[in-house]
């Protein structure tokens, strides 16, 4: 799915509105019909619905759903700046329809303390959408101060008032903090980033019919991945086929107190389909891989860290996790680094010993995947004001070094040097414990070695990764899921993807 920036959504609806002949009333409509829907489906039993509205479309859908809830017996109370009553169009249509309705009753902002709120209520977020272009201030903004305060179920429409759509906003804005946002046919950027994500809550995106041919038509570098992407990417395995057909992976990674790690990546690039597994690691890991993953071969690097990496015959590797940062370790791996051809995994302590010798950056094979979590990609790249500036450092040096870079956070990116982010909205917080990297350094390796492309072994490992994730905590909890119970689930991914 593509993502776009406000000023696409605007261009996207106004072709929609032209060639499919409708008035733009009727987008409205379509989306209050469409949040009316959800509420019905999320809250039917909640009883009082407060809806703020303000002077623009957003507060133009607020309107419209007032009116649409009050048909399906919600009580609903609406509030708007009665003192400054500056209506575009659409809203101004569905305020002066809302009026004749004699049941709803309709306050000014500076009310709404006058009305007890209960936290089984709905406060409704239709003041500002899309169309914000500065800080919401004055009486808006103490609105916002007391809604934020209030106990109550809070929901943003389109988008919580207060948040640039398209980028980072600044730390003195005031925002409505949401439960939930429901918001209209895209994924906005606000929504992908720590700083701006958390005032979003749950994320809920509902189509409201705008021109395919008009979306497939407009180009961006930006794209949410999702099941069609996925599927689009997803290789079946031919029947007629043997383990020559699906690569030899080589997991090199481990050292004495960090076999765990190899252990992890080991397993994830078993339950991925590779064809055959070969892990590097020190002897003192042997007797604990074999246990533990009797199906893949050892190799021996080392005595407690590894000093040697001799590859088997078509080597697909994935490098780094748990490898710790010896100075004999790191000279193995800066001269392995130096003299591979194919594109390869590199994560964790292998990302760490790169960071101290940079100049080796410009040997790493074309498109290798890097796989820094925030702190990594720091030490490999500086210090960026904010996760939105982290984005474009790393499209910088994914081009510069023709790298793919996976930027690892709660909506991971996969970066390419291309200049395209595909932003990913599977995983959860469960998944923030050690180990979980090292899994997904198994899957990448796992997928590039059955010869996907490194881009789209970059996208599904990292969306399969992430569902994995969805899968376990589905079955137990955020707390205790651990990352072995991610490597369980990869069976029931594909399983997925299948069906
Ligand atoms: N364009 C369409 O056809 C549709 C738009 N929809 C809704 O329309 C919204 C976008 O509507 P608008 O473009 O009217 O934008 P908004 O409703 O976000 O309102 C923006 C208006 O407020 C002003 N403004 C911006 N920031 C302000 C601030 N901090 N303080 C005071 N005034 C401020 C702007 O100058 C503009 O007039 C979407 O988010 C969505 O909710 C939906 O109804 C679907 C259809
Ligand atoms: N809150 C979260 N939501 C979604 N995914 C997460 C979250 N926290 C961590 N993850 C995922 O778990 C993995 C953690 O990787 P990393 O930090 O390298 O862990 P480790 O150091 O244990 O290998 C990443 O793929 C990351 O995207
Ligand atoms: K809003």
């Amino acid at each position: 799915m593509k993502l776009f920036t406000s000023e696409q959504i605007l261009k996207i609806e106004e072709e929609t509105i032209k060639i499919e002949k409708i008035h733009s009333l009727n987008l409205m409509e379509r989306a209050a019909e469409a949040l009316k829907s959800q509420i019905i489906e999320d809250y039917k039993n909640c009883e009082k619905v407060f809806i703020f509205c303000g002077n623009g479309n957003n507060g133009g859908d607020g309107f419209a759903l007032a009116r649409l809830l009050h048909y399906e017996f919600f009580n609903v109370k609406i509030f708007c700046d009665l003192e400054n009553l500056n209506f575009k169009e659409n809203a101004k249509i569905n305020f002066n329809d809302l009026k004749k309705i004699k049941d709803i009753s309709i306050n000014d902002f500076s009310e709404v303390e006058k009305f007890k709120i209960d936290k089984n209520d709905l406060v409704i977020d239709a003041l500002f959408g899309i169309g914000l272009n500065r800080k919401i201030e004055g009486k808006s903004g103490e609105l916002v101060n007391i809604l934020n305060e209030i106990n109550a179920i809070k929901i943003a429409v389109d988008i919580p008032s207060g948040l640039f759509s398209d980028e980072i906003t600044p730390d003195d804005f005031i925002i409505f903090k949401a439960d939930k946002t429901v918001s209209f046919q895209f994924w906005k950027k606000a929504f992908l980033y720590p700083e701006t994500g958390k005032f979003c809550g749950e994320i809920k995106i509902l189509d409201i019919g705008l021109s395919h041919k008009i979306i497939d038509s407009e180009i961006s570098r930006n794209f949410i991945i999702d099941d069609i992407l996925i599927i689009s990417i997803y290789k079946k395995r031919n029947d007629f086929s043997n383990k020559g057909n699906f690569g030899n992976s080589v997991i090199i990674a481990g050292s004495h107190g960090k076999i765990g790690a190899a252990v992890l990546a080991t397993k994830a690039a078993l339950r991925s389909g590779s064809g055959l597994i070969f892990t590097i690691s020190p002897e003192c890991g042997n007797f604990i891989l074999q246990t533990s993953a009797p199906e893949a071969m050892f190799i021996n690097g080392g005595e407690n860290h590894i000093t040697n990496i001799e590859l088997p015959k078509n080597a697909v590797c994935g490098i780094g996790p748990g490898l710790g940062t010896d100075e004999e370790t790191e000279k193995c791996v800066l001269n392995f680094l130096k003299n591979q051809t194919k594109p390869l995994v590199i994560d964790a302590d292998a990302l760490n010993i790169i960071s101290k010798n940079k100049s080796i950056l410009k040997s790493i094979p074309e498109n290798s995947i890097l796989t820094p979590h925030p702190k990594e990609f720091e030490r490999l790249f500086g210090i960026t004001q904010n996760s939105f500036d982290r984005t474009d450092l790393a499209l910088k040096m994914a081009k510069e070094l023709k790298l793919i870079i996976v930027l690892k956070d709660h909506h991971t990116q996969i970066i390419t040097p291309q200049q395209d982010v595909f932003y990913n909205i599977t995983g959860n917080s469960g998944m923030a414990k050690g180990g979980s990297g090292d899994v997904l350094t198994g899957i990448l390796t796992s997928l590039l070695s059955q010869k996907y492309s490194s881009k789209n072994a970059a996208i599904f490992g990292v969306w399969l990764h992430g569902k994995a994730g969805d899968f376990a905590a589905e079955k137990s909890s955020k707390e205790s899921l651990l990352p072995v119970d991610l490597i369980k689930k990869i069976g029931k991914v594909f399983k997925y993807i299948q069906d």
